[in-house]
């Protein structure tokens, strides 16, 4: 069942669109991700969803409320950690946290939530003295201390080092397990991959796909890369007329083609007919990177659609 549903969602900053048109459903107990190039639209997306921003036409719904309409009750059951959340400077850690557990109804107990996060030796320290990692370990817990049924989670990771983000990584798991949904924004490939049920891609305002992990490699141009370094140059006509294939290239002796399980075949059988060894030869899938640069523009460039046109 799905306690988010976004529809048709759409946001202008002086008459520029940011949001256009967005909509997607996410169910009760999944981690959905939302990955996008910079400026794309998902930090507006996901404070539409928090109630932060109204949105100038559609509609969303949180376990089937209005999140401006409904603010208290919103309020109550879902948690937020936004992009460079700021608290006052002089605030100790200790302090945050039992002043964010008073806003709600049964918050839970900090204590071990701050050990997790690795903030039990920062309790008595100001906020502004924290580090860039420990103010965002802060913000996690402060979003998850409200024992939230919803928690968006903006750029979780950025600023953690390796350890931390694993830890961090593991913590989000173990809080879906206890039955929270969460909403991840995200640039980690390996975060997506690793945490995500299913991902909605948004480019310049729009949702252009929406998918499991694996679904969106799957369904990008190319997805199964073939690589070998043939003992003689292989035509370019050849290559270029191999069935299923979008894409080659040789750099120093070596090609790759992206293509598809047919152009794996239709390359051993070149190879064959042409007598040709391959040395090293590699078959392997595209990676969430690959599916994620094929779906989108760059920041300041075409989106897809205009690329293809
Ligand atoms: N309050 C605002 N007033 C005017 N423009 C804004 C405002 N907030 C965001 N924008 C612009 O809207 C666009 C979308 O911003 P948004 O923060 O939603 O993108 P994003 O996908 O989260 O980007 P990033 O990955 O860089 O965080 C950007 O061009 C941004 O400059």
């Amino acid at each position: 069942m799905a306690i988010i549903e976004a529809n048709g969602v759409r946001k202008s900053y002086a008459g520029r669109p940011v949001v256009d048109g967005v909509s997607f459903a996410v169910d009760e107990g999944e981690i959905f991700g939302i990955l996008g190039p910079n400026g794309a639209g998902k930090t507006t997306t996901v404070e539409c969803v928090a109630g932060l921003r109204v949105p100038d036409a559609g509609t969303v719904r949180v376990a089937g409320l209005d999140p401006v309409a409904d603010r208290d009750r919103v309020t109550g059951l879902l948690g937020t950690q936004l992009q460079e959340s700021e608290l006052q400077t002089k605030i100790t850690v200790r302090e945050a946290l039992d002043l964010y557990s008073a806003f709600y109804p049964r918050p839970a107990d900090w204590r071990p939530l701050a050990e997790r996060l690795g903030l039990d030796a920062k309790l008595d320290t100001r906020f502004h003295r924290l580090s860039g990692g420990q103010k965002q370990r802060l913000s996690i817990a402060l979003a998850l201390v409200g024992r939230p049924r919803v928690v968006i989670l903006d750029e979780l990771t950025t600023g953690l080092d390796p350890r931390a983000r694993r830890d961090t990584w593991q913590l989000i798991e173990d809080v879906r397990n206890g039955g929270v949904t969460v909403v991840l924004v995200t640039h980690f490939m390996e975060e997506a991959q690793r945490l995500c049920d299913r991902i909605a891609v948004i480019d310049r305002g729009r949702v252009v796909a929406l998918d499991t992990p694996d679904g969106l490699v799957a369904g990008a141009d190319g997805s199964t890369v073939i690589s070998f370094t043939p003992s003689e140059p292989l035509p370019e006509a050849e290559l270029a007329g191999l069935p299923g294939a979008v894409a080659y290239e040789t750099e120093g002796g070596r090609v790759v083609i992206n293509g598809t399980d047919e152009t794996v075949n239709a390359v051993i059988s070149l190879l064959a007919r042409l007598r040709v060894t391959a040395h090293r030869l590699r078959v392997s899938e595209a990676t969430l990177d690959d599916a994620f640069l094929d779906l989108t523009g760059p920041a300041d460039g075409p989106g897809r659609t205009e690329r293809a046109a």
